[in-house]
């Protein structure tokens, strides 16, 4: 569960995040979707307790990330636009220092780097050292890396950047699975098409306010009533 109440942040002049307020249910997939420029990335760096908001509050799970910022991060699987990593060290190596952060048994976090590198196509590059990885490989280990302790919720910022289609498709498949699974899932995405395609409900952001929330059939909905296409709304929302 994540519960967001009057997020707020500013740039000096610019209110990058104006008084957010939404709740997303467990096992619910829900896709911030916004221009760039809207406010996406800001919105999850003040969720994940990577930056404090001017105002308002952010719950995991019912934990507030300002009160007990490490038991909300306990809960919390991340994976940021750009992906950072210790360049030196091989994935497998990686895995093993995420585990120790989260301090997790050393068998089961065995056991879950190997599912997790099937899964994300990963054994094929055990040997070599990140900083000589592809984008969509270390985009691939970020995720498996921030799925390795099993998070109650999982954010995740611009998720497809970078990757091919058939990587894309693995991903996309995992976000689904994780909320059919229970977790609370988030994605940001500026494309209308990859919200449409994976998520339970989108919410339209725009100059760092929430101009819309609702499913996709709601949207559709909004779409009949206007007798426009999911992307003429979309365009008029944030024109
Ligand atoms: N550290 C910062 N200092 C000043 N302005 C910032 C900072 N970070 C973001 N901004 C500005 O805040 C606004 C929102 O940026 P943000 O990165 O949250 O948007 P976004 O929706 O994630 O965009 P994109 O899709 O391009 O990544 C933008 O105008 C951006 O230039």
């Amino acid at each position: 569960m994540i519960e967001i109440e009057n997020l707020t942040m500013h740039y000096g002049a610019l209110k990058a995040l104006d008084g957010l307020s939404l709740q997303i249910k467990p096992g619910e997939l829900f896709a911030f979707l916004g221009p760039n420029g809207a406010g996406k990335t800001t919105a999850i760096k003040l969720l994940t307790g990577l930056m404090k908001p001017m105002a308002g509050s952010v719950k995991l799970c019912g934990i507030d990330m300002q009160k007990e910022p490490l038991r909300a991060k306990s809960l919390l699987g991340y994976v940021p636009d750009v992906a950072v990593f210790y360049e030196k060290l091989t994935a497998p190596e990686f895995m093993h220092f995420i585990a120790e952060l989260f301090g997790m048994d050393h068998a089961r976090a065995a056991t879950r780097t190997d599912e997790l590198f099937t899964q994300f196509a990963l054994h094929e590059h055990s040997a070599q050292r990140i900083e000589n990885l592809s984008h969509g490989t270390r985009q691939r280990l970020g995720i498996a890396s921030a799925l390795l302790h099993d998070p109650k919720v999982f954010i995740i910022d611009e998720p497809m950047v970078g990757l091919d289609p058939i990587h894309a498709r693995i991903v996309k498949e995992e976000l689904k699975r994780q909320s059919r699974a229970g977790a609370t899932v988030l994605m940001s995405t500026h494309l209308l098409n990859i919200a449409e395609e994976v998520a339970d409900r989108i919410g339209i952001i725009h100059r760092g306010k929430l101009l819309f929330t609702g499913t996709l059939a709601e949207l559709r909905a909004a779409q009949e009533k206007q007798g426009l296409n999911l992307e003429e709304i979309f365009l008029e929302m944030v024109s």
